[in-house]
């Protein structure tokens, strides 16, 4: 069967090293890079690393998604870093019984059971965090909601999972940029770990440059405190520990024998795969909502018109937001959450042909990694039509204003087959939660109107701050919120954190 990709350059010593060295810290720029040069199908070499063979259409991505564990894996490479960055139990570092065992043991977060937890945290971290905001728009002050977006979600996970409260936000604006030990740990890692999927030779070059201890500490503290928290819950009376009705409790419970490194990976690993993802969703979907107005004030009109904004929204009102949700995966398909990712052929292959492309059905050898970019793919005007590179939520609703999900894997943000992820439906709710008790309340526009960049990552993180001027929208400003003794007054929208509050309603 002829093979119609169509290489670059290479020279057999070194492959592509000399062409990919100057693309090393942005790997998603070069896959573009390749993509607009040659097309849905590349390849190409590095040393220490073997073939790579670049699968940016839909039907190809479907194989390697369906046979995933069985004719592909995530390769000795990405299960090794994933293992040092989030522990050898988690889902993401894990293949066979080890995978399988802690996707059980992370399944009780997306139950049912769990959805009381949840808005009970999102009403105590995110009603309250709207005071920043509030104060920020009376004092004036430029803040960076990237950053707000990220502590806000920490907290929200700290409580929700672990009950526990982790002060990243006050009410006090400024708070923005104090540093904090858990975000700077976080981002060490992350950096580090992203930066280890093209260095064959990392285990040896961290011992030379420091890095591999600046890893190892900030690891460390990230255990500690996980580790911490699941043993003073441990320690607690059957009666004490019978108030949680937490994640943790429901790991917890009836399990005095289990490996205690097996809850902490799982819990390392939600909080890492829940607060980037989610925002980054929120930032880039503010980027996208300030260059088209029009769809803040659909949304805007969506919240006010369904919910009091009150309190958060509940689990199950998700399905009348519709507009929030088509923004949040049209944010997605131009904004990929895991921009591009890899698996290694576990055995020798032959990829589907596309014949209405030209394509016959093409070979892959045992140990080739097959890689594709979901951020390029979902741009594809061959596959999402002419205006495939335009923000435009309404391909997401059907003639009656209801929500369609687009098919898997041609939007393929959540990933597909058996390790599609399992937040996709929490993080849905969390985006759409936030957004509808924020912007009913405030004009955000960013300091600048630019175009922005990504740094590269195992995500897509926004590379530069997200710098924004609030407003308070007295034009649709239905409820405000106060303390009872405040009542009166009249000038704060929201006052008070924790417990005490009370919520005052005005038409
Ligand atoms: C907008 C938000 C999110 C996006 C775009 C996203 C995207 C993804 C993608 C593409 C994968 C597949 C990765 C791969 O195949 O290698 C994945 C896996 C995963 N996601 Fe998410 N995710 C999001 C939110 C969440 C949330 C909120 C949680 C948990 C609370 C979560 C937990 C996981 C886990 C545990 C996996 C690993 C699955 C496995 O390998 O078995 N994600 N996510």
């Amino acid at each position: 069967v002829p093979i119609p990709w169509a290489p670059p350059d290479t020279s057999d010593s070194v492959g592509n090293l000399l062409d990919i060295l100057p693309h090393l810290a942005d790997m998603l720029s070069y896959f573009s890079k390749l993509h607009s040069q040659y097309g849905d199908l590349v390849t190409f070499t590095l040393p220490g690393f073997g073939r790579t063979i670049i699968i940016d259409r839909p039907e190809w991505l479907e194989h390697v998604r369906k046979n995933d564990m069985v004719v592909y894996g995530k390769g000795e490479r990405t299960l090794v870093m994933f293992t040092a960055f989030l522990g050898g139990w988690s889902p993401f570092g894990a293949e066979g019984m080890r995978w399988k065992t802690s996707r059980k043991v992370i399944k009780p977060i997306f139950a049912s059971a769990q959805f009381d937890a949840t808005l009970r945290a999102m009403n105590e971290i995110l009603m309250p965090a709207r005071e920043l905001l509030s104060n920020a728009a009376k004092q004036d002050v430029v803040i960076d909601f990237n950053e707000f977006f990220g502590r806000l979600l920490v907290m929200i996970f700290y409580k929700m999972a672990l009950s526990s409260d982790i002060a990243l936000l006050t009410p006090d604006p400024s708070c923005l940029s104090e540093p904090h030990m858990l975000l700077a740990d976080a981002s060490t890692q992350n950096s580090i770990s992203s930066g280890r999927i093209f260095n064959p030779w990392w285990q040896f070059t961290e011992q030379l440059n420091g890095v591999g201890e600046t890893f190892a500490a900030a690891r460390g503290r990230a255990d500690k405190l996980v580790d911490d928290i699941i043993a003073s819950r441990r320690k607690m009376s059957r009666e004490a520990a019978a108030a949680y009705d937490d994640f943790l409790s429901t790991l917890l419970q009836g399990t005095d024998e289990v490996d205690p490194v097996l809850f902490r990976d799982c819990i390392i690993t939600l909080l890492f795969a829940s607060k980037d993802t989610t925002q980054n969703a929120l930032s880039w979907s503010l980027h996208e909502l300030s260059r088209h107005p029009d769809w803040v004030d659909a949304m805007r009109n969506e919240a006010l018109s369904r919910d009091t904004q009150e309190r958060a929204i509940p689990y199950d009102n998700l399905a009348n937001y519709p507009i929030h949700m088509a923004v949040l995966y049209e944010t997605l398909r131009l904004w990929p959450g895991v921009p591009k990712n890899s698996r290694v052929a576990l055995q020798d292959d032959v990829l589907p042909g596309i014949p209405e492309l030209g394509y016959g059905p093409i070979k892959v050898d045992k140990g080739d990694n097959v890689a594709w970019s979901d951020f390029e793919m979902m741009k594809n005007e061959a596959v999402w039509g002419p205006d495939a590179k335009e923000f435009n939520p309404a391909r997401h609703l059907d003639a009656d204003g209801q929500f369609v999900k687009p098919s898997q894997p041609k939007f393929h943000a959540f990933g597909a087959g058996p390790r599609a992820c399992p937040g996709s439906q929490s993080a849905t709710y969390q985006f759409v939660a936030i957004w509808a008790s924020i912007l009913p309340f405030f004009d955000i526009k960013p300091v600048e109107m630019k175009d922005r960049y990504w740094s590269d990552g195992l995500t897509i993180s926004m590379r530069d701050p997200l710098l924004v001027r609030l407003k308070v929208d007295w034009s649709t400003y239905r409820l405000q919120y106060s303390r009872a003794d405040e009542e009166t007054n009249g000038t704060s929208l929201y006052s008070g954190v924790g417990a005490g509050l009370s919520y005052a309603v005005y038409s």
